[in-house]
């Protein structure tokens, strides 16, 4: 579904030349699978995901190909992109509060985000969101529908997050650090959430996290960036147990003892 062929990216530097963050990634992800994508800060797993739903600053410049369903995103003319986008892939961000618009209420961010794409009424937009808001099992949805971000809690508001990247039923979901701004309780629903909800729908998923827990709970495969370059791939369990890359090994032995006697005994 999707095949990245040689991806390169670069900002401008100070010096008037360019400075290459991404330095050349091959990756692919078939339908409904999960790919893991770790690394350390700056490493390169959010230009990454950015490149791919087509929202890089405009400084930026990447070369090579992101291939959806065949389709070389990086070759679209801007107005195709913004629909493809909407249409075949959604985005949860690390920040739900940053990603939502305060002075909307939670039920019509998710009905515009509907009605953006799609010729429906207003009340078929209000009745569809309900629904999505059930679906990623907000309590009380009929009630919650009309509140506003600032009136909602962390993981409600990681919830409409989710209810709007799904709203148009994409291909794939792109999830950039979604429970790192979390408290560790709502951490651990959220991912159910998203888990079931990739199973359920059949969506590809590509999960960035720097926490190397998150990744070996959710990930068929899990892809180990460093500096802009990918270190290894391989199924999670694979890449766990022996992992080939010492970068991968120094991630590993930067978890707890407990953890990682968890993740090598494939549990
Ligand atoms: N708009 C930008 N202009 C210039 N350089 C940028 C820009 N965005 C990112 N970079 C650079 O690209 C590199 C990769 O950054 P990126 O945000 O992808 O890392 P990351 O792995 O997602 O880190 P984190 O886990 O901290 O979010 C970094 O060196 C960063 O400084």
């Amino acid at each position: 579904m999707l095949d990245i062929r040689n991806l390169r990216v670069s900002f401008p530097d100070r010096r008037g030349g360019q400075r290459e963050v991404l330095h050349g990634i091959d990756l692919s992800l078939a339908k409904g699978e999960t790919l893991g994508i770790v690394g350390e800060s700056g490493s390169g797993k959010s230009v990454l995901a950015l490149a791919v739903i087509g929202l890089l600053p405009r400084t930026a410049r990447a070369e090579g190909e992101i291939l959806l369903d065949g389709e070389n995103l990086l070759a679209l003319p801007e107005r195709r992109l913004t629909r493809l986008r909407g249409a075949k892939i959604g985005m949860i961000f690390q920040e739900p509060m940053t990603a939502l618009n305060p002075a909307m209420t939670a039920g019509s961010q998710i009905a515009e985000a509907l009605r953006l794409h799609r010729p429906i009424s207003r009340a078929e937009a209000r009745l569809e969101a309900l629904r999505l808001m059930d679906m990623v099992r907000i309590r009380d949805a009929k009630a919650r529908i009309n509140s506003y971000p600032h009136e909602l809690s962390g993981g409600e508001r990681q919830r409409v997050g989710i209810a709007i990247a799904l709203a148009l039923k994409p291909r794939l979901l792109i999830a950039d650090e979604p429970t790192t701004a979390l408290d560790v309780t709502v951490q651990a629903e959220i991912l159910d959430i998203i888990d079931d909800l990739v199973a359920e729908l059949g969506v590809g998923l590509i999960l960035i996290s720097h926490d190397i827990g998150v990744i070996a709970r959710m990930s068929d495969r899990v892809l180990v960036m460093h500096d802009g370059e990918k270190m290894e791939e391989g199924g999670t369990e694979d890449v766990l147990r022996h992992p080939a890359h010492d970068y991968t090994k120094t991630l590993l032995a930067s978890l707890p003892r407990r953890v990682r006697a968890g993740l090598e005994g494939g549990s």
